[in-house]
């Protein structure tokens, strides 16, 4: 059992019987909806919000339920990754593209719980490049306006050599900030700037975070408390 799969698995344990369960994006989201999909197929009876169309795609391979947000309040529990996870428990995401569908589940689930190999914790965040969603219309000058405020680079992400497109239509730019001091107030900055759709960071929103080690063992940290 490699890290990224410890975690999966012990995460996929605080999912029980006729829970709303939110399911991440990412190589170690992989491993959480793997687990679910086999509780499934042994019984257990859940329905399920994935956050990007391949997440979507792997929870119809597992046989797991789907709903959509209209259908429910609120989700009793999402599981998904991380990029960086910082002492507080303040997150960098967005790294497979997925932040603003993660956050919208995230938020709107009692339990968000985090899930990590051991690389990502790290004492500040910032050393990954911190991904922001903008919209395609005119986003030269949302990058201009991102570039004349912070002296840090910003690269609009491709694939290949075409712009990389959100599963929402949108265009994403990663920003090398190198260390960032204050993740609150940048993330309050970010969300008032015309053109930026959101961005990867996560403050007070993770309740749990599951560490995964390469011996396959796992470490709980908690948050002491989450603004959700
Ligand atoms: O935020 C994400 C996708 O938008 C992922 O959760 C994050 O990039 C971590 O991915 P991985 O588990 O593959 O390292």
């Amino acid at each position: 059992m490699n890290a990224k799969q410890a975690a999966g698995y012990r995460a996929a344990e605080w999912v029980k019987d006729g829970m709303k369960v939110g399911l991440g994006t990412g190589s170690t989201a992989y491993y959480a909806i793997e687990k679910i999909g086999q509780m499934v197929a042994e019984g257990l009876r859940i329905r399920a919000i994935a956050t990007s169309n391949a997440s979507e795609e792997l929870a119809v391979k597992y046989n797991i339920p789907l709903l959509k947000a209209g259908e429910v309040d609120r989700l009793d529990i999402a599981i998904d990754g991380a990029d960086e996870v910082d002492p507080g428990l303040s997150l960098i995401k967005g790294g497979g593209g997925a932040l603003l569908r993660e956050k919208l589940v995230a938020m709107n689930s009692d339990r968000f719980i985090v899930i990590a190999d051991s690389g990502k914790i790290v004492p500040h965040l910032g050393q990954f490049k911190l991904p922001i969603e903008i919209v395609p219309f005119c986003y030269e000058w949302t990058l201009k306006q991102l570039e004349r405020r912070y002296s840090v680079s910003f690269e609009l992400r491709m694939r290949g050599e075409e712009r990389y497109v959100t599963d929402n239509g949108n265009y994403i730019v990663d920003a090398a900030f190198g260390k960032i001091e204050n993740p609150a107030a940048l993330a309050e900055e970010f969300k008032a700037m015309t053109g930026v759709v959101d961005h990867g960071l996560f403050v007070g929103i993770a309740d749990t975070v599951v560490v995964g080690y390469d011996d396959g063992h796992t470490e709980i940290k908690e948050a002491a408390c989450s603004s959700k």
